[in-house]
């Protein structure tokens, strides 16, 4: 019954720790969590393996829990472009990193279809011997020439639908209502109130 698992409380003794070694990515999930889960960060950059993003997610978050030997949260990010049947989806880091923006946009030169979706994995472990929970966010928008600051990887060359403005152009606040992150968080926040998770706020 949901009212019965709502007002059971699961304490956990340690705090929950978000692994990432991207520290914008520590700044959208601290301004979208604010105070509604306490938790620490660890900036390791956790090797990651091929294959589709839940499982990518899944095996940051045991490799995670191994390392800080409690309960962690991770996450895996992708740009999934539609005409490239989800490429470079979870490898858009190493794209990025070796093609920019402009190499991006080149890749879609060919498709008239520009569109695309930003796709957020989270995964939750309580422990290194817990099996990790998998939440997806996900935005649609379309790939474009890039516009606005050059602070956080593609977001000049996303724009979300619904949206004239590239994620980069639009005001943090915005962005984080409507982005990939948020919306796999807010699954986050319904599996610890349906848990009943209470975690402590030191180690
Ligand atoms: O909202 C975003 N807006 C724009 N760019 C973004 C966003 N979120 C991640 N990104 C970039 C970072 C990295 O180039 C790639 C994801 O790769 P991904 O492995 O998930 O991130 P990462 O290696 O930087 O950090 P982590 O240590 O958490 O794995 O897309
Ligand atoms: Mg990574």
């Amino acid at each position: 019954m949901a009212a019965a698992a709502a007002s059971r409380a699961v304490l956990v003794s340690r705090p929950v720790t978000f692994v990432t070694g991207n520290a914008k990515k520590l700044e959208e999930v601290k301004s979208i969590l604010g105070q509604s889960i306490p938790f620490q960060s660890l900036k390791i950059d956790l090797p990651e393996l091929q294959g589709e993003p839940e499982e990518i997610s899944k095996e940051k978050a045991r490799l995670a829990a191994v390392q800080v030997n409690g309960p962690v949260l991770v996450e895996d990010t992708c740009l999934c472009f539609n005409a490239l049947k989800g490429l470079p989806g979870p490898y858009i880091k190493w794209f990025l990193q070796k093609i920019g923006h402009e190499g991006l946009n080149n890749l879609l030169m060919a498709y008239e279809d520009k569109s695309a979706y930003a796709l957020c994995a989270f995964s939750f472990a309580l422990g290194p011997d817990v099996e990790p929970v998998t939440f997806l966010g996900k935005t649609p928008g379309k790939i474009v020439p890039a516009r606005g600051p050059n602070d956080f990887g593609w977001d000049p060359i996303f724009q979300p639908d619904g949206y004239d403005q590239t994620y980069a152009e639009m005001p943090k606040e915005e962005k984080n209502k409507i982005s990939h992150r948020s919306r796999a968080l807010d699954m986050v926040k319904s599996h610890f109130a349906e848990a009943g998770y209470n975690f402590s706020t030191s180690n």
